[in-house]
């Protein structure tokens, strides 16, 4: 499956976004069709250590059980000792280049924010960039300004065809807004972490842009 394939339905959540048992949590949203998770163990009171480790590899172990890729955020070292599958790390994270060195080729994620910074992460090895915050969102404290999904539209405009998701306040309403902006998929949490059925929702809609009849 191709990785534009893969970003359709991306599930990024750490135990700090969940109000009952993580591993439940992604049993559910895999059933419900997501196609990539990530484990971003951030925020308070997030796990650290013993325990942070425990969980990382419960949940890819599930993530084995679905195929999907399982992808860590930032903790470099996790997910070489996990053998994940990828990371994502942010613009200011450890410098990009270096990540790369260290990962060879499991996928790398980095977050973009405009298309100079898309431009940036594309140019030291990314294979796809997470751009956000769409809409608003309490999810990450530290958020830049709310671009919008027309940040998409001018990364696109520049001639990126990089694999793209868009992350930040996405919900069922406005997950269209994203794909129609020229992202290949969204990435989500506490849509899917906070509320049972919306990873099957959410697939639902998104499979349904590749039905012939779909009308946009
Ligand atoms: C990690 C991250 N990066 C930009 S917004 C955000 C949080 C997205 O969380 P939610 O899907 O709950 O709005
Ligand atoms: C900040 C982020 C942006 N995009 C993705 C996919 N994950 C993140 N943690």
């Amino acid at each position: 499956m191709k990785l534009k394939e893969q970003l359709e339905l991306y599930f990024v959540m750490g135990s700090v976004n969940c109000d009952r048992d993580p591993r439940e949590v992604l049993t559910e949203a895999l059933e419900g069709g997501v196609t990539m998770f990530q484990f971003r163990e951030k925020g308070e009171p997030c796990l650290e250590g013993e325990a942070k480790l425990e969980l990382a590899k419960d949940l890819q172990k599930i993530c084995q059980q679905f195929s999907v890729p399982f992808i860590v955020n930032d903790d470099v070292e996790l997910a070489l000792l996990l053998n994940a599958d990828g990371v994502h790390v942010g613009q200011e994270d450890d410098d990009i280049e270096e990540v790369r060195r260290r990962i060879g080729t499991k996928l790398l994620g980095v977050s973009a924010h405009n298309v100079e910074e898309a431009k940036r992460a594309i140019a030291l090895g990314a294979d796809y960039l997470g751009v956000g915050p769409m809409f608003l969102t309490t999810t990450k404290a530290d958020i830049r300004k709310v671009e919008g999904p027309n940040v998409l539209k001018k990364i696109r405009t520049a001639g990126i065809t990089i694999p793209l998701v868009g992350i930040g306040g996405i919900k069922l309403n406005n997950a269209s807004e994203v794909i129609q902006a020229g992202a290949d998929g969204i990435a989500v949490i506490s849509a899917i972490s906070r509320v049972p059925g919306t990873a099957r929702k959410m697939s639902n809609l998104l499979r349904a842009r590749h039905d012939p009849e779909f009308v946009e």
